[in-house]
């Protein structure tokens, strides 16, 4: 199956319209909701394939899959690859181990970010400070969709190397044939 193929599935699957207000605050009149993709098996295992030839065959130590969306794709990617899993919190938990991120050590280790969509970019930026405030190592990953509002440049200028498996552009064309 295709790339063209995958998109079109991705898009009939997750793309809603509506009014919906973003992480970023913007209101947008589209929305991808990844759970929707996520949630099906096959689907998320075709992503998870197609994003394998994203991750450096050398110097990843493990996938960083930042809470919430990010995590099932993490995992169906380490899976596919090999690689272990970390599950990122957005905030710390304040009992028990008290991590932000669930799975392993971070301090020292160089991590590959794996997010859902990326708009701004401010969710991967806030997860990267947190994950190299604790001593990882981090500076590329990968994003399913990106919405080019900005989010990849934005990543880029602060040393952030986000490859996107599908822009929104790529997803809406391959939706509307
Ligand atoms: O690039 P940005 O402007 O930061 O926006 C994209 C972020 O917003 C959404 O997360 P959301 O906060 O809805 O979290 P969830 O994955 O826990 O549902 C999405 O999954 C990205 O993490
Ligand atoms: O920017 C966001 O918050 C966002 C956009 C989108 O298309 N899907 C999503 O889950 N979050």
């Amino acid at each position: 199956m295709s790339h063209h193929d995958l998109a079109r599935d991705l898009f009939n699957r997750s793309h809603l319209t509506g009014e919906f207000t973003l992480r970023s605050g913007v209101v947008a009149h589209e929305y991808f909701d990844k759970y929707l993709f996520e949630s099906d098996p096959v689907l998320l295992r075709r992503i998870a394939e197609a994003l394998a030839p994203l991750v450096p065959a050398h110097g990843v130590d493990a996938l960083a899959g930042l809470e919430t969306g990010g995590i099932p794709i993490a995992v169906m990617l380490s899976q596919v690859t090999g690689l272990p899993a970390l599950f990122v919190r957005k905030e710390a938990k304040t009992y028990g181990t008290c991590r932000l991120a669930e799975g392993g050590e971070v301090e020292g280790r160089r991590l590959f970010i794996v997010e859902d969509v990326v708009t701004s970019g401010g969710a991967v930026l806030d997860a990267v400070d947190e994950l190299r405030n604790r001593g990882a190592v981090v500076d590329r990953g990968v994003c399913v969709i990106d919405r080019e509002s900005g989010g990849l440049k934005n990543l880029a200028d602060t040393g952030i190397d986000l490859k996107a498996l599908f822009t929104m552009t790529e997803l809406k064309a391959a939706g509307a044939q």
